[in-house]
Order: C-alpha cells, then sequence, then structure tokens
C-alpha cells in the first residue's frame, strides 16, 4: 500500500461519516452555499496577476508538522495583503491537520478565490466545499477514473466552482484532459514516494493545451524557479512549504512577492 492508498482508505470512511451526520441538503440550507463564487480564470490571467496560489499547510505527510503555530486567518491575510492570485487550504485532518473550520476561517479573511485542498472521491465533497466557502476544487487523477474527474468536475462546475485537476505524468494528463475542467496542475511531487522534480512540470508544458490555465504545484522555493516555469508556459504557482515552514509565513511571501517583481 503506498500512502495515497491510506489517505483515500479513510478518507472514504470520513465520507461516509460525514453523510451520516449532515446530509446534502443540510450542507445546501448553510449560508455560504448560496455565495456567489471568485473565478479562478479570472485572478490568475487578469493583466497585473502573479499567478501565485499560496497555502495553509499545517503538517504533511513527507514533513510532518510544518508549522502549528501560525493562525489561519493571520496567514491567509498575509498572502492576500501580498497580492497572491488564490489561497489553498488544506482540510484534510489526518495527514495535513486541516479542517473544513479552516476553510471557513480562510473564507472570512479572504475576496479572492479560495480552493480546498482535499481528496475528493465523491460528490458529497464539493457541496461540503461549497457550503464551507470555497471557489475552487482539486480533483486528483491519480486516484480517480476519467469517468469520476467526468462527473465531478461536471457537477462542481454546476454549483459555480472551478476545477483544478492534479496530474503527474503523461499517462494521468492524456485520460484526463476533459473540458469541464477549468485549470491543469503538475504536481511536481510524486504522491507515491514523495521525490520531488520541476521536470515533471517542464515535460508536461507543452502537452496541455492552451485552453486551461497551467498551474504548477510544489517544490517551488524562488523567483528564479518561477521565471523558467513562466518561460515554459505556466501562469499559476502552488506554494506552500516555502512560506509556512517560516516562523512567520506572511513577511516570507511579502519577500517572495517582491523578489518575483525585482527580477521581472
Ligand atoms: O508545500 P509545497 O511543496 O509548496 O506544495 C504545495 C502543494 O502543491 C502540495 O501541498 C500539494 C499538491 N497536490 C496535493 C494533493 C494533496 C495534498 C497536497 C498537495
Amino acid at each position: 500500500m503506498t500512502i495515497l492508498d491510506t489517505i483515500i482508505a479513510k478518507k472514504r470512511q470520513e465520507v461516509e461519516q460525514a453523510k451520516a451526520t449532515l446530509s446534502i441538503t443540510d450542507l445546501e440550507r448553510k449560508p455560504l452555499f448560496s455565495r456567489a463564487c471568485f473565478s479562478l480564470r479570472e485572478f490568475v490571467l487578469s493583466p497585473g496577476k502573479n499567478g501565485i496560489i499560496a497555502e495553509y499547510k499545517r503538517a504533511s505527510p513527507s514533513k510532518g508538522i510544518i508549522n502549528d503555530r501560525s493562525p489561519v486567518e493571520e496567514v491567509v491575510a498575509g498572502y492576500q495583503a501580498a497580492h497572491v492570485s488564490a489561497v489553498s487550504v488544506l482540510t484534510d485532518s489526518e495527514f495535513f491537520s486541516g479542517s473544513l473550520n479552516d476553510l471557513t476561517a480562510a473564507r472570512d479573511a479572504l475576496l479572492i478565490p479560495l480552493l480546498r485542498k482535499e481528496f475528493i472521491i465523491d460528490e458529497y465533497q464539493l457541496f461540503e466545499a461549497k457550503a464551507h466557502g470555497a471557489d475552487v476544487i482539486l480533483l486528483i487523477a491519480a486516484v480517480l477514473r476519467p469517468s469520476e474527474i467526468k462527473s465531478l468536475s461536471e457537477t462542481a462546475q454546476s454549483l459555480g466552482l472551478s476545477v483544478l485537476l492534479e496530474v503527474h505524468g503523461h499517462d494521468e494528463l492524456d485520460r484526463s484532459i476533459m473540458d469541464s475542467v477549468d485549470a491543469i496542475g503538475v504536481n511536481n511531487r510524486n504522491l507515491k514516494d514523495f521525490t520531488v522534480s520541476l521536470e515533471h512540470s517542464l515535460g508536461l508544458a507543452d502537452s496541455i493545451p492552451d485552453r486551461f490555465i497551467k498551474v504548477s504545484e510544489s517544490g517551488i522555493s524562488n523567483a528564479a524557479t518561477i521565471k523558467r516555469l513562466r518561460q515554459a508556459g505556466f501562469q499559476a504557482f502552488l506554494i506552500g512549504e516555502n512560506f509556512m515552514k517560516t516562523g512567520d509565513p506572511a513577511q516570507a511571501i511579502q519577500h517572495f512577492v517582491a523578489s518575483l517583481q525585482s527580477s521581472d
């Protein structure tokens, strides 16, 4: 069993428990469910946007605790003040120490798109995402059949959510490309063994059709890397640990964005 298998097995149990506690109808009645979503496309592609999607990540299976001292609302407010395009918040509790409460706390602090970073396997989680303030959801090609990606992405879009599809290699990309996704993210981290290489993004850039927002995910820690990724055609950059591992993520991102601007 890989760590990904373990995470998905646990997730299936969690979703069944959540469904038994709160129905989709209950979720639809939550106040946030009826809000209009911010568009990922607009916030990444409009002129002057830097394309950074900054992530709030307390812990991960590969690193253990990264930062359990900086409160979510402070960190995401700092990300927004640094003019990022969007914010990502982990909601998995078992492996990433996140929660849906973190997502809602982030929503309260933000006027930019918010990604629910989660292992989504069931449409119930899409309704949960909407009811807790998300604008964007993640679908991971490594754990979903193409038919599942199709139905989950269509349902997400019907709720007004933007869809980020995550792939790791050519095979996943080729079988998962479909018009009901908005953005395609190449994860530089292999979720099966945690090794990180930028070559995954660089090698796939030209194979992603231009109608999708091109996102590079994980292991990004400096402006020079963003420059290389932009040259390869990437428009958005998902970055977590580089900010979270410092004592002050809000300050770290300010420095990062300043160095990005001075290298432009
Ligand atoms: O902390 P990093 O190396 O900057 O990576 C952020 C993000 O890409 C990573 O957290 C991630 C990408 N895909 C995921 C899927 C599930 C959980 C986490 C992830």
